[in-house]
């Protein structure tokens, strides 16, 4: 049985990866979090602890007590707004303590997989060239929180000899309360209350259902292979787009939705245009095979 210590177990990703790891029979699932479990009195298949992963002596205690094989650090400060106003609090999270899991995970011979972003790259990929970012493309942050990201990835590619870097985007799934939203539930909640949504029509994403992480990353956990992977959907679209789809399969009234631009949207922080990521080298190296948008929003109960 390998112990699997998941960090950020409260967040919209660690919670799937902690319920689906705990209920394999080879796993020994431990979740921790900034705060106490989200769901305090789920079915007692999973241990949970209360920790600040910036706190370097509790931490410490943590790998002690947890001994894992594989530490899956789900955790991050992940809102780009906010990082783009709360540098330190931002470098804290996402470099400082991401480097000291790295040591840890060094000292303690765990495989370390570690989740990551599209907005480390700078999004100047031509849309219509038929381009994705792949794992070898360049890195480019335009903002402080793709820059804390991709400062975390390197330091954990020097330190750690057993590591995998897990990009994601566009996380989308049921959220439990508590927990963030995401672009499928907003605008599916906006329709379904009859109230209209505005949406960018020039930016490209390739959307990630949060199951599809979680089985990328169960497949990491079983694979030796150190370096990035590009664990996301299959199909590159605008955000737009993706609002259209939740309407149309859910029955929802589309002329609701109103496309515009990223410059009318004015958004705080600025945001990488194409963020479009490749998955060949996870399908060829993991087998990984994401679902359809379409596919789970028809199964999805609204
Ligand atoms: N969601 C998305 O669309 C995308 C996410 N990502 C990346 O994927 C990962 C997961 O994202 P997501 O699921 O959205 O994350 P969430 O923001 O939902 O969850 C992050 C979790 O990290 C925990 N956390 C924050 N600070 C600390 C700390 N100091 N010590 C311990 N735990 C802490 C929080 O715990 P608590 O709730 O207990 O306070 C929170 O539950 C992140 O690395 C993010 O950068 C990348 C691209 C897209
Ligand atoms: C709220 C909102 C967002 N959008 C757009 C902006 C953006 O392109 C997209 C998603 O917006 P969000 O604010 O949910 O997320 P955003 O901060 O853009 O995105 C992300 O989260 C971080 C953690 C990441 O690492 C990224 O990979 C990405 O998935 O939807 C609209 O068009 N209309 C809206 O009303």
């Amino acid at each position: 049985m390998k112990n699997i210590l998941i960090i950020g177990a409260n967040g919209f990703t660690g919670r799937q990866i902690l319920n689906d790891l705990s209920n394999k029979e080879q796993y020994n699932a431990t979740g921790c979090s900034l705060h106490p479990d989200i769901l305090p009195n789920g079915d007692g298949k999973y241990h949970f602890v209360t920790t600040d992963i910036r706190d370097e002596a509790a931490i410490k205690h943590l790998f002690k007590e947890a001994q894992p094989d594989a530490v899956i650090n789900c955790s991050a400060l992940s809102v780009p707004d906010y990082c783009e106003t709360h540098h330190e609090e931002a470098y804290l999270t996402n470099v400082t303590a991401v480097e000291q899991l790295a040591y840890l995970c060094e000292i303690y011979k765990s495989r370390f997989i570690h989740l990551s972003t599209d907005f480390v790259f700078d999004g100047k990929i031509d849309e219509n060239s038929g381009q994705l970012y792949t794992e070898e493309s360049l890195p480019a942050p335009v903002n402080y929180y793709g820059f804390t990201k991709w400062k975390g990835e390197n330091r954990i590619a020097e330190i750690c000899s057993n590591y995998a870097i897990v990009r994601v985007e566009i996380v989308y799934g049921k959220a439990l309360p508590g927990q963030h939203g995401n672009i499928v539930q907003l605008v599916m909640n906006r329709l379904n209350a009859g109230q209209e949504i505005r949406v960018v029509s020039d930016q490209w994403r390739t959307p990630t259902y949060v199951g599809d992480v979680s089985d990328g990353v169960q497949r990491l956990i079983e694979n030796t292979a150190n370096g990035i992977f590009h664990i996301c959907g299959d199909e590159c679209m605008t955000i737009a787009e993706i609002a259209f789809h939740v309407a149309d399969c859910m029955k929802l009234d589309r002329s609701l939705i109103h496309p515009i631009t990223t410059k009318d949207m004015k958004e705080a922080t600025p945001r990488p245009r194409f963020s479009g990521m490749s998955i060949a080298k996870a399908r060829t190296i993991l087998g990984y095979r994401p679902r359809m948008l379409k596919e789970i929003l028809m199964e999805w109960d609204n």
